[in-house]
């Protein structure tokens, strides 16, 4: 899997933004309240163990913080723009 770099990434997507010092992209969600934030983080969990492609991601109250990128690439590829692209299909 190649990195596609962050700047293309982000030029596919909405909303997100680079990580200083770091090829990864982030964006940060926020919902009605803990339940809905959860509620969102339980879905793009099971999406995330099918395609085996995983956030790194901080959550307090109705924010999930999120943080993608491709570990094994070590930087930002098309599988990062895919799970970015479904979090905002359901968030
Ligand atoms: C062994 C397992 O398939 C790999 O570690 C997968 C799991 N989930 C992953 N998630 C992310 N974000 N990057 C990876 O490189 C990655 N690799």
């Amino acid at each position: 899997m190649e990195r596609i770099g962050t700047q293309a990434a982000l030029a596919r997507l909405n909303g997100w933004s680079a990580v200083e010092g770091r090829d990864a992209i982030r964006k940060v969600f926020e919902f009605e309240d803990f339940n809905a934030a959860w509620g969102f983080m339980s879905r793009v969990a099971v999406k995330a163990d099918k395609v085996d492609h995983h956030p790194e991601w901080f959550n307090v109250y109705n924010k999930v913080d999120v943080t993608l990128a491709t570990h094994d690439a070590d930087g930002v590829t098309q599988k990062d723009v895919d799970l970015a692209s479904f979090m905002d299909a359901i968030a």
